[in-house]
C-alpha cells in the first residue's frame, strides 16, 4: 500500500483492471460502497445526506453512494453540477440507477445547508484539469460556509491530486475516501489539510496495475526499518562506523552538540564532534560520549578526514554560511565519507552552486543534502510551479547529483536517479517538529544511519531508503512530546523508537 499514484496512474490502473476483464461499474460499484460505508460511519441512520454529484466519474461515485445510503434508511438529496443528459459510460450508468430526484446544483438554497447531517462531495476528482470558477467555484465555498462534515469522494474537489495545490477553492473535507493508493495530493500540503482524515479502499484493481502503470513514490513507513544495520553480537565499535560532525562558533555550538550526540544515538559506533578552538574551550564536560578534535578550518578537517575508518560526515549545523564553511565542504566533498549538508553547508552555496553540484556528482560516496524550504529556493530558486514537492526533489536531485531531503510537514526524499523507487514522502511528522534544533537532528540521524556499513553496497535503493529511514525516525520521535517538544527530546525519544523498531533484540544466556 505505500506506492504512491499520480492521477494519472491511477487512471491507468483504472484501464488496467478493465482491459483485464473488470466491467468498470464494477469499480465504481465497489468505489462507491466504500464511500457509503464511510458516510453512515458519519452520520446517524436515518440522517440527512446532501450529495453534489459533478460531471464525471467522480459523480458517478456520488450517484452509487446515494443510492446505496437511501436504501440503507439515510434521507438522501442529490444535487447535479452540470446538464445530467451529457453523462456518459459508467458515471450515466450510476446517474441511471439513482431512482430519487435530481435537482440542479445552481437551483440549490446553500443557507439550507446547515440542514444536512453530512455533505458527500463528489464533484471532482482525479479528472480535475483547472482551478475551479463560477458555479463550481460557488457551491464549494458554499460547502466550506457550511461548517458541517464533508465527506470527499477520492479527492476534495478543486485539489490537484498531483501537486496537493488548488489553483481556485477547494472543499475542506472533514474525510476523504480515495481508492487503491493514496495520491500525492493527499500528503503534500496543503493538500493534506483539505483532506481531512484519509481511508484508503480496495476496489478490486488488478494486481499487476501498478507494474504497468507506474507509480511516483512511496510513503515511507515502518518497513523502512529492514535497511537498519543490522548488529552482529560481537560487533566491535568500529564496524558500526564513525561519525565526524563539525560544530560552530560558541553562539551557535550546541547544533553540532545536537547533530553528534543523536548521530550516536542512531547506532553509530563512534562520533567524533569537531570544533573550532573557541568552542572547545568551553565544552568541556558536556556529552561525555562524544570525542572531541579540534578544527579550525578546511586544513585541520582536510587533516581529520584522512583517517579512513570514519564513514559519515555531517556539516553544515551552527556553521556560519561564508567562504570558510564554503572550504569545509570542499574538503568533505573530496573525502571518501557518506556526507550530510545541512544549514549553513547550504546557504553558503546560495547563488553559487556549480562547483558545489559538480564536486558531489565526481563522488563515488552518498551526499545528502537536507534543505528546508527556504534553503531549497536558495540553492535551486523557485522552480516552475507546475512541478509538485516531489517533482521538484527529484528534479533537485537529478541536478545536484545529491540524495535531496525537501523539508517540512512533508519532507520528500529523492534520489539523483530520479525512479519512483527511489522517492519517497514522509507524514508522520508532528508540527512541533518545527523548533529550533529539529532539523540539527535530523541531520545527526541520517549520518548515524549511513555511517554503518553498507551491506548492500551501494545500491541506491538501500541507501534513500536509510535516509528515508532517517526522515521516519525522526518524525516517530517527535510525537510522543506533544507541543511542547524542543529538540533535545528527541535524544531520548529516538531511543524508545529504536527499542520498539529494532530487529536484533539481545537475548542473555539464562545460567
Ligand atoms: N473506472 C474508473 O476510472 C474509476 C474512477 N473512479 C472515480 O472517477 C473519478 C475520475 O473521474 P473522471 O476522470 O471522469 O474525472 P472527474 O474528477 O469526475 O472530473 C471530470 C469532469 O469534470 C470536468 N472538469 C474538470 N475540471 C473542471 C473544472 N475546473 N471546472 C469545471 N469542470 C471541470 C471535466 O470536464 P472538462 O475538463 O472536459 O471540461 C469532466 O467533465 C475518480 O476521482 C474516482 O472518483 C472510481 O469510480 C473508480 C473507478
Ligand atoms: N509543520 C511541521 N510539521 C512537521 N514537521 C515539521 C514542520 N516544520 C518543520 N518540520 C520538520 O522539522 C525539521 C526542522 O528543520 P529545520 O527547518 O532545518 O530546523 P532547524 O534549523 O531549526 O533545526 C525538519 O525535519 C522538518 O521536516
Ligand atoms: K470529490
Amino acid at each position: 500500500m505505500r506506492e504512491l499514484l499520480t492521477p494519472a496512474q491511477m487512471g491507468a490502473c483504472d484501464a488496467f483492471t478493465i482491459n483485464h476483464g473488470t466491467p468498470g461499474i464494477d469499480l465504481m460499484e465497489r468505489a462507491g460502497q466504500a464511500v457509503a460505508d464511510v458516510a453512515k460511519a458519519m452520520t446517524p441512520k436515518n440522517g440527512r445526506v446532501l450529495v453534489l454529484a459533478g460531471p464525471g466519474k467522480n459523480g458517478g461515485d456520488g450517484y452509487v453512494a446515494a443510492r446505496l445510503l437511501a436504501s440503507a434508511g439515510y434521507d438522501v438529496r442529490v444535487a447535479a453540477l452540470g446538464d445530467t443528459r451529457k453523462l456518459e459510460g459508467d458515471a450515466k450508468w450510476a446517474f441511471d440507477g439513482w431512482n430519487g430526484d435530481v435537482l440542479p446544483a445552481t437551483e440549490l438554497d446553500t443557507s439550507e445547508f446547515a440542514a444536512y447531517g453530512l455533505i458527500l462531495d463528489a464533484l471532482f476528482g482525479a479528472g480535475l484539469t483547472r482551478g475551479l470558477d463560477g458555479a463550481a467555484a460557488a457551491l464549494v465555498q458554499a460547502v466550506n460556509h457550511a461548517e458541517k462534515p464533508v465527506l470527499a469522494v477520492d479527492l476534495p474537489s478543486g485539489l490537484d491530486g498531483r501537486k496537493g495545490q488548488a489553483l481556485g477553492p477547494a472543499v475542506q473535507a472533514t474525510s476523504t475516501v480515495t481508492f487503491h493508493r493514496l495520491k500525492p495530493g493527499h500528503l503534500l500540503y496543503p493538500g493534506r489539510a483539505l483532506c481531512g482524515a484519509i481511508r484508503v479502499a480496495d476496489i478490486g484493481i488488478h494486481h499487476d496495475a501498478i507494474s504497468a502503470a507506474g507509480f511516483t513514490a512511496q510513503l515511507t513507513g515502518a518497513y523502512l526499518t529492514e535497511h537498519l544495520f543490522d548488529l552482529s553480537a560481537d560487533a566491535h565499535k568500529y564496524a558500526r562506523g564513525h561519525v565526524l560532525v563539525i560544530g560552530g562558533p560558541p553562539e551557535k555550538a550546541g547544533a553540532g552538540f545536537l547533530s553528534a550526540s543523536v548521530a550516536l544515538r542512531a547506532g553509530t559506533g563512534l562520533v567524533t564532534l569537531a570544533l573550532p578552538p573557541e568552542t572547545m574551550a568551553g565544552s568541556v564536560g558536556q556529552y561525555p560520549a562524544l570525542m572531541r578534535a579540534r578544527c579550525a578550518d578546511a586544513r585541520d578537517l582536510a587533516r581529520l578526514l584522512r583517517d579512513d575508518r570514519l564513514t559519515a560526515c555531517a556539516l553544515g549545523p551552527g556553521l556560519t554560511p561564508n567562504e570558510a564553511t564554503r572550504q569545509m565542504v570542499y574538503a568533505a566533498l573530496d573525502s571518501k565519507t557518506a556526507l550530510v549538508l545541512d544549514a549553513g553547508a547550504i546557504t553558503a552555496f546560495a547563488g553559487m552552486v556549480t562547483p558545489l553540484f559538480e564536486r558531489i556528482m565526481a563522488r563515488s560516496a552518498p551526499t545528502v543534502l537536507t534543505p528546508h524550504s527556504g534553503e531549497f529556493k536558495r540553492l535551486f530558486g523557485d522552480s516552475e510551479t507546475n512541478l509538485s514537492k516531489i517533482e521538484r526533489a527529484q528534479k533537485a536531485a537529478r541536478g545536484s547529483g545529491a540524495i535531496l531531503v525537501l523539508k517540512g510537514a512533508d519532507t520528500v526524499i529523492a534520489h539523483p536517479n530520479g525512479r519512483a523507487d527511489c522517492t519517497y514522502v514522509n507524514a508522520n511528522a508532528p508540527p512541533w517538529l518545527a523548533t529550533a534544533g529539529s532539523g540539527d537532528v535530523l541531520a545527526g540521524i541520517v549520518a548515524g544511519l549511513l555511517a554503518q556499513p553498507d551491506t548492500a553496497h551501494n545500491d541506491p535503493q538501500h541507501q534513500t531508503a536509510t535516509v528515508a529511514l532517517g526522515v521516519w525516525l525522526h518524525g516517530e520521535a517527535g510525537q510522543p512530546s506533544g507541543p511542547a517538544l524542543v529538540a533535545t527530546d528527541l535524544e531520548a525519544a529516538l531511543q524508545t523508537v529504536l527499542q520498539r523498531v529494532s530487529p536484533s533484540q539481545f537475548i542473555a544466556v539464562q545460567g
